[in-house]
């Protein structure tokens, strides 16, 4: 029996990410999403993901003094970048430097657990950096170093603007990204392991995963839910919009999941993310007509928002640009990529599905020369 886009269908064991779609339950490595978005750092989910632990005070402080340490890009991975069209978007720069920056790997030949880890540290420091310093190259503007010191978040913000984040706004990235870390078998993260299990390189593996989440489907759609909201632009004009997108037959983007029949946990943060930045900043128009658009299409659909529909009005409001939306899911779930890369490279087996095959029957060659 075939199931069209493996839907339910359990493909491996993993002791990540455990996801509840009835109950909306998310936790990595048994600590509920919720007690993380309260109480942790980018930095210290990343090592849970990586570790199956909490770190001690002192793991912790290595860690985050290894992903501060690696930063830097290459110079040429910068030259590279300056090849580029200025069109090009982030996402594709993102996989194409991250595709180049094997070539600056010291030693590929080390396929320890030890290397794929530190590759796993030096990957996740990379992606902001290769992320903000596009968005300077593309802007002609000279791309800000990164600070040796702050947050994966703070960091992030500081490349973006060349100004140190308030701390508000580098914990609310903070928590946006813990909540996009890791999210079981979702479609970039299958590819990344499917990946691996040819035992391909981390790097490899990382490049598959950055290109499945690069569609509209999947990480792509916080881009579009932001696109929607200024074609939107106001509360009053959410009810027509959405009456002709649904008579059109057109998805709405950041509503619906694979796998969560309720509210997805992490919806939960962003909303209230989305509404207290509206406060702050004095402008609740995107944080109103998404909870408009969330009314009528729980109403109209029965669909719940998924995680990229409040990130996309939480990242507006925070000055982000709207096509490093994805980028930045990225920067944080190359955690979970890399954790889960290293758990099927620790239990490998080729990842290799069939096909029901509903083809043409067995025919018979006709050379070119009599099919006229
Ligand atoms: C981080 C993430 O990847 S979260 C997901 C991000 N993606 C989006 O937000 C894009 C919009 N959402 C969607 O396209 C889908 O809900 C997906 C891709 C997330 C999940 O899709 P699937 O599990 O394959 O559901 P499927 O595509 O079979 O949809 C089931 C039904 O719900 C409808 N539906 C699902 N999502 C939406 C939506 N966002 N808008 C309108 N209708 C929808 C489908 O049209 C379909 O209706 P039908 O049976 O009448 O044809
Ligand atoms: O799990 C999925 O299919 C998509 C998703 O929410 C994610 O990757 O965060």
């Amino acid at each position: 029996m075939t199931t069209e886009g493996l839907e339910d269908v359990v493909a491996t064991t993993s002791r990540i990410c455990d996801l509840d779609g009835k109950l909306g339950k998310l936790t990595y490595y048994g600590i509920d999403i919720h007690d993380l978005a309260r109480h942790s750092s980018f930095e210290e989910t990343a090592y849970l993901l990586w570790h199956g632990v909490l770190p001690t005070k002192a793991q912790l402080a290595e860690v985050e003094q290894q992903l501060r340490a690696n930063r830097a890009l290459p110079s040429r991975i910068i030259d590279l970048m300056h090849l580029l069209p200025s069109s090009t978007t982030p996402m594709d720069v993102l996989r194409t430097t991250v595709s180049a920056l094997v070539a600056f790997d010291d030693d590929l030949s080390d396929k320890s657990t030890a290397a794929n880890e530190r590759r796993a540290i030096r990957l996740t420091s990379a992606l902001p950096t290769i992320i903000m310093t596009w968005n300077s190259i593309r802007e002609k503007r000279n791309p800000v170093e990164p600070l040796q010191t702050g947050t994966h978040a703070a960091n992030m913000l500081y490349m973006l603007t060349g100004k140190e984040p308030d701390a508000y706004t580098a914990r609310a990235l903070d928590v946006a990204l813990i909540l996009h870390a890791d999210h079981e078998l979702n479609a970039s993260t299958f590819a990344a392991r499917v990946t691996a299990g040819t035992k391909a390189d981390m790097y490899a593996s990382v490049v598959a995963a950055i290109s499945a989440l690069s569609g509209p489907l999947h990480g792509g759609a916080n881009e579009q839910v932001i696109r929607m909201l200024l074609r939107i632009g106001e509360v009053r004009n959410v009810e027509p919009y959405l009456e002709d997108a649904l008579a059109r037959k057109e998805r709405i983007m950041g509503f619906g999941h694979r796998v969560y029949r309720t509210e997805d946990p992490r919806a939960t943060h962003l909303r209230a993310m989305s509404q207290e930045l509206g406060e702050r900043t004095g402008d609740s128009r995107w944080y109103e007509m998404s909870r408009a658009i969330e009314e009528y299409i729980k109403g109209h659909k029965g669909l719940n928002a998924n995680v990229d529909f409040y990130s996309a009005s939480v990242y507006y409001m925070m000055g982000i640009p709207i096509d490093l939306d994805t980028p930045i899911f990225a920067s944080s779930r190359i955690s979970g990529w890399t954790a889960h890369i290293l758990e099927q490279y620790a239990n490998n087996r080729l990842i290799r599905p069939r096909a029901d095959y509903v083809g043409a029957k067995i025919t018979e060659y006709v050379p070119v020369e009599q099919r006229g």
